[in-house]
């Protein structure tokens, strides 16, 4: 072999903990009766907001001096007394606590920030009043909400979960604190690999979750035993650094992200696959190597894997022929209306795309430079960012720090992996919404 073939070393990327296991890490071990510690869990916004939501409301969490741990010490019920829980941007927030909060006794006031008030709750006051539950919202189906507490007996729910499947995540980790447990069949379900993760956590902190013929789950009562969780390295954020690989044909190797994950977005590296990437995902850590170019002319349905559509579509002009995205309709309910916000941007870089409710085409082109409107929604952030990695000084980011929702140091580590990097103007960050 001479020098010119040497492949070039992976780089090995540090990646935070997943947001989706760490917040329901978190709760599972505030609902359980005594002391559980959650390893490795992702300190960002996101998980800092529900972190100190949980806090509120009176469970004790002490961070390790260098977070490589928290330990949560639970009550094994839900929450008592008066508290105000600010949920911040997180949906995870939103979504989760009302129904813990129900299964307590006392008033809980739920608000967050104007972009998550802007997101739907309607199927889930649907379903706790239909458990009994006294919920109190303003004009709107979403926040602000409160919530008048005084335990919920369970029974059973069908549960609207077209719009978000966290809805039925929040309800199934509540269920083990009701008196009768509750049988729950969800309708229409998007992301249902949040879903099996939910249940996987739950069955990890003890609690009985059986499937059933007709698609529903039964979830028994008893409440939860303590646990020591390990944090996967989120897969979503992986997504950025996977893409990073297929576009510069380097290697990224992601320790810890393995065969066996809990994350349904960990399937982002087999839509990288389609475009011409190498992948290998071991029992300790997933890898992509890339070509440098990438192969379009396929359709694809990322609606169980949404979150990660973007890092697809950011870079879908550099492939040889169109690339397709469709079943991302709930897409539109994020923290932005994320089909228009990546057809806007791309426009703004000359690049020619179609979007119809639920799917986006993004058809070839030399991207010119354009300042991204990121709505403050940090994957909007990251995944066009990539792009300005692949061709740089067409980037410029309107909200570089809004990446803090889950991946604080994503710019660094970006230019720790990729020296070409262009760092972000780091002055200024938009206002995060009226508190
Ligand atoms: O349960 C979870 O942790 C999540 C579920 C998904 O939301 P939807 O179910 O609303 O698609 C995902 O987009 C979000 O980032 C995290
Ligand atoms: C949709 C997201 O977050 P959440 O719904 O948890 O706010 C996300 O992280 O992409």
């Amino acid at each position: 072999m001479t020098t010119a073939e040497v492949p070039a070393p992976a780089l090995l990327a540090r990646i935070p903990g997943s947001k989706s296991l760490t917040n329901r890490a978190v709760l599972l071990a505030a609902a359980a009766r005594g002391t559980s510690r959650v390893r490795a869990p992702l300190v960002s916004d996101d998980t800092i907001a529900f972190r100190d939501a949980l806090t509120a409301c009176g469970t004790r969490v002490r961070s390790s001096p260098l977070a490589e741990y928290w330990e949560v010490t639970g009550t094994g019920r839900g929450p008592t007394g008066r508290a105000r829980l600010w949920c911040a941007d997180a949906g995870t927030a939103a979504r989760f606590l009302p129904p813990y909060a129900a299964t307590g006794h006392g008033t809980f006031l739920f608000n967050g920030s104007s972009q998550l008030r802007a997101r739907p709750q309607g199927p889930l006051l649907e379903a706790l009043r239909g458990l009994g539950a006294d919920i109190e919202t303003g004009p709107g189906d979403g926040l602000p909400l409160l919530v008048r507490a005084d335990g919920l007996t369970g029974g059973r729910l069908v549960v609207d979960s077209s719009l978000s499947s966290q809805y039925l995540s929040g309800l199934l980790m509540a269920a083990p604190l009701m008196a009768n447990g509750l049988t729950v069949r969800p309708e229409a379900l998007v992301s249902s690999p949040y879903v099996a993760m939910t249940v996987a956590l739950m069955r990890r902190f003890g609690a009985t979750v059986e499937e059933r013929p007709d698609g529903g789950l039964r979830v028994e009562p008893g409440g939860y035993t303590p646990a020591d969780p390990v944090v996967e390295p989120d897969a979503s954020t992986a997504s950025y650094v996977f893409a990073a690989a297929a576009v510069t044909g380097r290697t990224v190797t992601v320790p810890g992200l393995a065969a066996g994950s809990l994350q349904g977005d960990l399937r982002f590296v087999e839509v990288l696959e389609k475009a011409g990437a190498r992948v290998s995902v071991t029992a300790d850590a997933t890898s992509v190597t890339g070509t440098g170019r990438l192969r379009g002319g396929f359709d694809v349905d990322m609606g169980e894997i949404s979150d990660t559509f973007m890092t697809l579509a950011a870079i879908a002009p550099l492939a040889d022929a169109p690339i397709t995205v469709h079943g991302i309709g709930h897409a539109r309910l994020k923290e932005s209306d994320r089909i228009a916000a990546v057809a806007r941007n791309l426009r703004a870089c000359g690049i020619d795309t179609e979007q119809g409710r639920d799917r986006i085409t993004v058809r070839p082109g030399e991207p010119r430079p354009a300042r991204i409107a990121c709505h403050r929604d940090h994957r909007i952030a990251m995944a066009f960012s990539v792009l300005g990695l692949a061709r740089p000084g067409t980037v410029t980011l309107d909200d570089p720090h809004c990446v803090a929702k889950t991946f604080p140091g994503f710019h660094e580590e970006m230019r720790r992996l990729f020296p070409a990097y262009e760092l972000p103007d780091t002055a200024g960050r938009a206002a995060d919404g009226d508190r």
